[in-house]
């Protein structure tokens, strides 16, 4: 990578970081941070280490201590898998955890054979085969330790992936060879995009009848703009599929044995050579176009050599200009180490990635963390869980180390802890480590923090930026069918909040039910599921509920005094001002335009936190107010009666006044939804769609099926599964993602009002 484009790399990200950081508010400060709600670690007792994992974590250590140190930090990969539902990642990552060594045999998904793959650790997710939360665990290949997380593809678990990503150094994006870039494939290469992480391709499933590596290629470019090219191409497809050829080396490779683990090195077949030509100089051009070595290479017309190929799609991929793309099928065992060798040669080590932290000493001002063990420590709380142990914290090791028994500072509650236990996480089971440094992830037992929080030595005062955490955008009341099962039903509440940032519970004052809310249906009902089968709660499940939210659409003054100076201490304070809608953010934003000390500065404070208390609760239904600026002009203030609680309260009725006058609207979640179906049901579908009062934004072809892409308001997707299914003879899927929130029409809003009243 060049300087100039190193450095702005470093800039945009700095930028890019610092942005969210500035944007994320209290969200995601929240004790809510969390997640997987594995029940307790199978079985595994704290102190439980078995004598293979800890023959094999001896042999690690020597191998480390007898190999030069600097290589052997080279070698170490954070990675992550992801895709769309359904596209083999567990599968493929049971695979992995075999090669290496992890595991002793494989499991298939959706328990087939009663034993469950070893990453859906969840009893739900064995049954229903989906990723529901992520697991962490960790595996060598070759001489590089290797962290994996195995991410959830569907979007209501969207928290999972961005959590994943934001520490991870590199990702593999699994696409089915049939299905090829569907619409979380698009989702989650865009949240990879956000983070800066570079990605190796995997075709999956060339097993499958109609499986098409090429076609899923050109949709790599299309639809994901990614410079792609295949550096391998396939031996046989569908029930022909044996191996690949490899466009680097420029030979065969098939794989047998039972599980297909005995690699089978041969010249590539005369029938497949023409077609490894036309492809290596594809690839070779694709490379050369972003990297100046090969470019110059390829200018001169020489043919670059395995090693200066090699080297030269490393630059490319690590710099984030070019993705590899691989091929083969986990299930049927074919091409997966070869996979893990793309892992080692092409993504990067954590010391390629400048990662950036805060100096909260020094305004907020971006500092770039060191990659160094004799550095101060710098890790990242990014997920909790809350087990049957207590809470375990998985913490990304960006600066520094961490030892057993060493005192830790949490930058953002300034609390010092001892580190009572380390471990390493292998999806439900644990390994104890004594210590771990840079570029390592590994899991702390028993300490209190919240996910997002950073952790020094204490001598420097840095945080790490921290994760994009959505807002709910639905909602559902719940209540235990029995009363006797109210304990129960509190603490699996109180869990599930603590695991999941995305999910809230709070208790709605007029009618005294809980609601629930969360991402979308499918993750609140995974909720409701999981109290029935961990807690043995069954629920009264209410109507689901939009999250709608409340903006206004003019400047609006206020002039309000507080005062009460009738016997006892009095109150007195008066604010002046206005509010006006803010354009292109949804922030609320506090303003002090005071010149002089009409306000002493000790209560502008009160002020502030007045005017933000008063935004939570809009004045039409009382749903959070958002995009909205508060500037203070004017007041006054009484030498003896004027307190913080007097402008506080002036602050709040002050906003109710103004927002009034401020042409208040309601704004309603937009969800982006993709149907894909069997053509021959397009014309119901988006009849449906347009009765429930969506935009079609797109209607492409896929093969035999069309995907209809469209803007429909949440408010009329409830029950849209069970009404596709009956529509399309259970033949149609789609996938919703929240997209933004819009202002309902004139007579929506009325309509609204006048049945739900003021909350
Ligand atoms: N034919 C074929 N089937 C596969 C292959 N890989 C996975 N599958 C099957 O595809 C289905 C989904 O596989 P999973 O590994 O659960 O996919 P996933 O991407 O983890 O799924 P989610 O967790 O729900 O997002 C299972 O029935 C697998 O057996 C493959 O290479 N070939």
């Amino acid at each position: 990578m060049s300087r100039t484009r190193e450095s702005a790399r470093a800039i945009a990200r700095a930028i890019r970081w610092k942005r969210a950081w500035t944007s994320m508010g209290d969200g995601v400060a929240s004790a809510r941070d969390g997640c997987r709600g594995v029940d307790g670690f199978g079985g595994t007792t704290p102190g439980r280490t078995t004598a293979r994992t800890t023959a094999r974590t001896t042999a690690w250590t020597t191998r480390m201590k007898s190999s030069d140190a600097a290589d052997a930090r080279a070698l170490r990969r954070n990675i992550g898998i992801s895709a769309h539902i359904d596209s083999g990642k567990t599968t493929l990552t049971e695979r992995i955890l075999f090669y290496t060594g992890r595991i002793d045999s494989i499991h298939e998904v959706r328990g087939k054979d009663g034993v469950g793959a070893k990453m859906d650790s969840m009893e739900l997710e064995r049954e229903k085969g989906i990723t529901i939360q992520s697991a962490a665990t960790y595996c060598q290949w070759k001489d590089s330790p290797i962290n994996i997380i195995d991410t959830p593809g569907h979007v209501d678990f969207t928290i999972e992936v961005e959590r994943a990503l934001r520490v991870l150094d590199g990702a593999i994006l699994v696409l089915c060879s049939v299905g090829g870039v569907q619409s979380q494939s698009i989702t989650v290469d865009r949240q990879m995009r956000r983070y800066g992480v570079p990605r190796l391709c995997f075709v999956n499933k060339c097993d499958r009848a109609g499986a098409n590596p090429w076609k899923v290629l050109s949709q790599v470019r299309e639809k994901l703009k990614l410079n792609a090219a295949a550096v391998q191409i396939p031996i046989g497809l569908e029930d022909q599929h044996d191996g690949v050829v490899d466009l680097v080396r420029m030979k065969a490779v098939t794989f047998s044995g039972s599980n297909g683990e005995t690699l089978t090195w041969a010249d590539v077949p005369d029938n497949l050579k023409e077609l490894a030509k036309e492809k290596r100089k594809v690839l070779i051009e694709s490379v050369a176009e972003v990297d100046e070595e090969l470019g110059d290479l390829f200018l001169m017309g020489e043919q670059p050599t395995e090693e200066q190929l090699k080297a030269a799609i490393r630059r490319a991929t690590v710099s984030n200009q070019f993705a590899p793309l691989f091929m083969g099928s986990a299930y049927k065992n074919r091409g997966v180490q070869l996979l893990l060798d793309g892992v080692t040669d092409y993504l990067p080590n954590p010391s390629e990635v400048k990662n950036i932290a805060l100096d909260l000493k020094n305004n907020e001002e971006p500092v770039v963390v060191a990659d160094d063990p004799s550095a101060p420590l710098v890790g990242l709380a990014f997920k909790l869980e809350e087990g049957r142990f207590g809470q375990l914290t998985y913490l990304r090791i960006y600066q520094g180390k961490i030892e057993k028994g060493m005192t830790i500072t949490n930058t953002s509650s300034g609390k010092k802890l001892k580190v009572p236990r380390l471990v390493r996480m292998h999806s439900d089971d644990m390994e104890d480590v004594s210590s771990a440094s840079a570029g390592d992830i590994v899991a702390l037992f028993g300490v209190d923090c919240k996910s997002g929080d950073t952790f020094t030595d204490g001598t420097v005062n840095l945080a790490m930026t921290s994760m994009r955490v959505p807002e709910p955008v639905m909602s559902l009341a719940v209540s235990p069918k029995s009363k006797s099962d109210g304990g129960n039903f509190s603490k699996a509440l109180q869990r599930f909040q603590k695991e999941d940032p995305t999910f809230r519970v709070h208790m709605d004052e007029e009618s005294g039910q809980t609601i629930i809310s969360g991402m979308g249906e499918l993750h609140l009902d995974i909720y409701v599921e999981r109290m029935r089968r961990e807690y043995k709660v069954d629920c009264e499940v209410g109507q689901p509920r939009v999250n709608y939210r409340e903006a206004i659409t003019k400047r609006a003054d206020f002039d309000y005094l507080h005062k009460k100076q009738s016997g006892g201490q009095g109150q007195y304070g008066k604010v002046v001002g206005y509010i006006e809608p803010l354009q292109e953010s949804t922030d609320v934003i506090f303003e002090n335009g005071i010149v002089g000390n009409a306000i002493a500065p000790s209560f502008i404070q009160a002020v502030e936190k007045g005017f933000k208390e008063a935004a939570q609760t809009g004045g039409l239904l009382g749903y959070p107010v958002e995009g909205i600026r508060v500037v203070l002009t004017d007041g006054q203030s009484h030498a003896v009666d004027s307190s913080e609680l007097a402008f506080k309260l002036a602050a709040l009725a002050a906003f109710r006044q103004a927002f009034h006058s401020a042409n208040p609207k309601l704004l309603e979640p937009i969800m982006k939804v993709d149907v894909t179906i069997p053509s021959e049901f397009q014309g119901t579908v988006i009849g449906n769609v347009n009765r429930r009062k969506g935009t079609i934004n797109d209607t492409s072809a896929d093969g035999d099926d069309v995907i209809v892409s469209a803007n429909v308001p949440l408010s009329q997707m409830f029950g849209y599964s069970t009404e596709l299914r009956s529509m399309t003879q259970g033949k149609g899927e789609f996938t919703m993602e929240y997209s933004a929130h819009q202002a309902v029409t004139q007579d929506v809003q009325a309509e609204l009002i006048n049945s739900m009243g003021k909350k």
